[in-house]
């Protein structure tokens, strides 16, 4: 078996003496696609904190491939290859669907280097690539101004896949989309995994059922449970602190 993506064995964050993550381990393989959910209060966006470098972990392991991550910064981090998307878009307005892809591009090193590979119409390419993956295409001139809810997600996500992440990070991406969109992002979200790994945290369990992949359940800063949606909704104590209330 190749060797895990993301690997967090044992991780703790205490924030004055209240332990947000708790002796936490989660392992992403290569492609994967894993939902995590879990109560108010869990720890998912800690978790998330700690692998992009915004929080440093007390104790535990935190590798990226061959990456100690608890060693790097938060720019350094995303530099290897780890994209995150937060809740609230970021996109450019004034632009394009085009224009704001472009601008997300990571463009090689050094201007001529960059003019080169401007001019060779890789960047184009690159660009279309991302248009059809998202299934915004058809949307690619019009302003991100006037685009959906559901198409300005679509195309932050679209932003980061710009960037070529080995790993990307979704926080809650369907809040506040249709049912329809809400099938959308998880389509989309298939496709990205196997090329990528994706770790989307979310409440809604109709779309992490659509997702059809390994769920993780936190609770109280740890693993509660792990397995197919079905397995975590019939496990008691899934019930007991997070379906049944
Ligand atoms: N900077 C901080 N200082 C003190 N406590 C914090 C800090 N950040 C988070 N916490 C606490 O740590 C716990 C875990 O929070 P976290 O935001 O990771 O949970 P979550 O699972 O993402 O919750 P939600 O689903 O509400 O977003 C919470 O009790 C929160 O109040």
């Amino acid at each position: 078996m190749s060797a895990p993506v993301l690997y967090l064995d044992g991780v703790s964050v205490v924030f004055d003496g209240f332990r947000a993550l708790d002796n936490l381990s989660l392992v992403v393989e290569p492609g994967e696609l894993r939902a995590v959910i879990g109560p108010n209060g869990a720890g998912k966006t800690t978790m998330m904190d700690v692998i992009t470098g915004k929080t440093r972990p007390s104790a535990g392991q935190v590798r990226f491939r061959d990456h100690d991550l608890t060693r790097l910064d938060e720019a350094a981090i995303a530099t290897l290859g780890i994209g995150r998307k937060f809740q609230k878009p970021t996109v450019f307005d004034a632009l394009t669907v085009f224009e704001n892809l472009e601008l997300a591009l990571k463009a090689p090193r050094g201007p001529l280097a960059c003019l080169r590979w401007a001019l060779s119409g890789e960047a184009r390419r690159r660009v279309e690539a991302v248009l059809d993956e998202t299934g915004l295409s058809a949307r690619a001139q019009d302003r991100a101004a006037i685009l959906s809810h559901g198409q300005r997600q679509w195309l932050e996500i679209g932003m980061l896949l710009m960037q070529d992440p080995e790993l990307l990070l979704v926080d809650e991406p369907v809040a506040g989309m249709t049912d329809q969109e809400t099938e959308h992002t998880a389509a989309l979200l298939r496709r990205i995994a196997g090329t990528r790994s994706v770790v989307a945290v979310e409440h809604d369990l109709e779309f992490v059922r659509a997702l059809g992949r390994r769920v993780t359940v936190l609770h109280e800063g740890s693993v509660l449970s792990e397995g197919s949606i079905d397995h975590v909704q019939n496990d008691p104590r899934v019930v007991e602190v997070y379906l049944g209330r």
